[in-house]
């Protein structure tokens, strides 16, 4: 392909918006040709001062119109197979946010798809392998600085959570980023997934166990922890530290200024992920549009959508029991070794 990737956004909610302004202020080589939203109104705001972006209510009409030859999907995660199976069937690039879909065997039927269809179209949301911190701590392990990689702490915590927000979803739309990272830092596939209930918070809304802690392993024995605390109320902090034989190193912690001021000293807390993460969302979409107008994917991939699925469904079953649960994957497909 050549030329400009002309986007059709499907979803204007928080994630489709932000998107559709980086996609029509930051991104080179594309331009937002349609918005796509179930509430017309919705679509239509979010195309206000975009010229030449039509808003549409269905999906299947943005991808049938012919200026549109690229599509970044930003409805609620279990409505993405539906668009994806659609768009591969047009054979355009796709940017589908995470989760890829919410569980393992919807997840490979779009493996089968894209494999079907013999070259990769799909590049799944996972934003925070495009975070400076990340990359650095990546190589880091790759390049065995600071010897074997042993253990991985993680914190995901969320100031609330949106209507409809279930406790699967704790899993299925927040752990799954660090079932993602977990695989992006060792190169490793998951084999088990351990979910501990504890003392929860008042705060978080019926139906929810918040927070949980999860337990995870590796293919070569690494052990990561997770706490997913998504009612914390403070502000939104995602932060790892990660022991290795001849060092320990810690990511995402507080940064930004220290002020002293009014009888006050401190920083700012981040209020929610488009500030933490906005300028990974920038890379991340600019990797995407970079590889698509050559034929290719600048991310993660189908694959690692279904893997992290895997994953997911094992975590939502050990929410359950508590037991160690482990992860079922089919063999990987040669498209992506
Ligand atoms: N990478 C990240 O850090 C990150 C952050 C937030 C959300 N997400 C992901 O982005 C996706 C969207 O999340 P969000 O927070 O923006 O949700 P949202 O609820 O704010 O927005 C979803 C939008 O999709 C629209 N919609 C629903 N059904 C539709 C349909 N059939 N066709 C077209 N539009 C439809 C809704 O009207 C809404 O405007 C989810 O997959 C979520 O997991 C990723
Ligand atoms: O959809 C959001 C998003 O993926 C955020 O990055 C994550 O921190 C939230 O937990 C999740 O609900």
């Amino acid at each position: 392909m050549t030329g400009t990737l002309r986007v059709a956004v499907i979803g204007a909610g928080r994630m489709g918006t932000d998107h559709i302004q980086r996609l029509s202020k930051r991104i080179h080589g594309a331009d937002v040709a349609a918005v796509v939203d179930v509430d017309l109104a919705r679509a239509q705001a979010a195309t206000e001062g975009i010229p030449g972006a039509v808003a549409l209510a269905d999906a299947e009409e943005a991808l049938n119109n012919g200026d549109v030859n690229a599509v970044l999907i930003a409805t609620p995660g279990f409505l993405h197979e539906d668009i994806l199976l659609k768009a591969l069937a047009k054979d355009i690039p796709i940017l589908c946010e995470k989760p890829l879909t919410p569980d393992a065997e919807s997840s490979w039927k779009i493996v089968e798809a894209e494999v079907a269809l013999g070259h990769k179209r799909i590049q799944v949301g996972f934003m925070r392998r495009f975070d400076a911190e990340y990359a650095t701590l990546g190589s880091i392990i790759r390049n065995h600085e600071l010897g074997e990689l042993l253990m991985l702490h993680h914190q995901h915590r969320n100031p609330s959570t949106p209507a409809g927000f279930t406790n699967e979803m704790l899993i299925n739309d927040s752990v799954v980023h660090e079932f993602d990272a977990i695989r992006f830092f060792t190169g490793e596939e998951i084999t088990s997934v351990q979910v501990r209930l504890g003392k929860p918070t008042r705060n978080a809304p019926n139906g929810q166990h918040d927070p949980q802690h999860v337990l995870i392993e590796t293919e070569s024995g690494v052990l990561a922890d997770v706490e997913i605390y998504v009612n914390a109320k403070f502000g939104y902090e995602v932060a790892t530290q990660a022991s290795f034989e001849d060092g320990i190193v810690s990511i995402g912690g507080d940064g930004g200024p220290y002020t002293r001021s009014s009888g006050r000293w401190g920083g700012h807390v981040t209020p929610g992920f488009e500030e933490r993460f906005g300028p990974a969302y920038d890379v991340e979409i600019q990797s995407w549009v970079d590889a698509a107008l050559k034929g290719e994917i600048g991310g993660p991939s189908a694959w690692d959508g279904y893997a992290t699925a895997a994953c997911c469904e094992a975590g939502v079953e050990a929410q359950k029991n508590g037991e160690k649960v482990a992860v079922k994957l089919a063999a990987k497909p040669d498209l992506y070794k």
